[in-house]
């Protein structure tokens, strides 16, 4: 079993669990379920392009970083003028939470992603009622079926789809679901080795009506400026700036430095 396979098999009881608390009636009737989303694919087409993360801790890299206030945190990144924020609401392996998600959203104006694993419609109705823009659909585990079902309830919301690709196979069974953005993710989940061809090399598969995103393993504002050329867009990055004592300033410095060489 890899570390997908585990954290997919914890969600199925974690969601089962949820509906069974709180019914969807009560999900729909929350003051941020008619809230108007902002589109994060737009975003990413006329700004820096990058969506910054709150991440506290992953499976490859443990603790990251426990000591912030994810309200200082998203703060600190419309600051600095990113493009999106990506906030983990997984709890168990990334210390994310769904009050994470509300924090950031009383806190920023920035489209938020709700980074979570989806596997259910409950948990697209959940991201609306707390405040999410857009939500990540991972490719590896849904049916070309589920995947199409799951971002028509999302785009029926009013909110954006990132749908995440590891391989040409999962790009395949992708083509036919109503998504903004494809994400390619440069992490291999089986060994959590980080590698920015794999954005590379899948670019030129993707059609263009997609916006571009290169995911996970980015550090360092050359590597953008190469992606650039591939066509991407959208960049989602984490652990380099949760890693410091104040990720907002970092992201500032980073995209500073990006204006410089692009
Ligand atoms: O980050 C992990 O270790 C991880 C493990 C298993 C499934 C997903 C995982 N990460 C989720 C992400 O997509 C990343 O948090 C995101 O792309 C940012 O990556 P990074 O910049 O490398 O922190």
């Amino acid at each position: 079993m890899n570390i997908l396979d585990k954290i997919i098999a914890d969600k199925f009881k974690e969601v089962e669990l949820k509906k069974s608390l709180i019914p969807v009636s009560q999900l729909e009737n929350s003051v941020l379920f008619n809230r108007k989303c902002i589109s994060l694919a737009e975003n990413l087409k006329k700004g820096s392009g990058i969506i910054a993360e709150h991440k506290r801790r992953s499976p490859s890299k443990d603790v990251i970083n426990q000591s912030l206030n994810v309200q200082d945190v998203v703060k600190g990144y419309e600051k600095a003028e990113v493009s999106g924020i990506s906030v983990l609401t997984d709890g168990k392996y990334f210390g994310g939470s769904l009050e994470d998600l509300l924090h950031a959203r009383a806190s920023v104006t920035t489209p938020i992603l709700r980074k979570e694993f989806m596997i259910d419609e409950y948990q697209v109705t959940e991201a609306k009622a707390y405040g999410a823009d857009a939500i990540l659909l991972i490719a590896a585990v849904l049916t070309e079926k589920q995947l199409i079902y799951l971002a028509d309830s999302a785009k029926n919301l009013g909110m954006d789809v990132l749908l995440e690709i590891h391989n040409e196979e999962e790009l395949q069974k992708s083509l036919k679901v109503n998504a903004d953005m494809i994400g390619v993710n440069n992490r291999n989940l089986k060994t959590f080795e980080v590698s920015i061809d794999n954005s590379k090399n899948l670019a030129r598969l993707i059609p263009n009506e997609f916006v571009k995103v290169s995911e996970s393993g980015i550090s360092n504002t050359g590597a953008i400026a190469d992606l650039k050329n591939y066509g991407y867009q959208g960049f989602l990055i984490g652990e380099n700036f949760m890693k410091t004592n104040n990720p907002g300033v970092a992201a500032k410095a980073f995209i500073k430095e990006l204006k410089s060489i692009v």
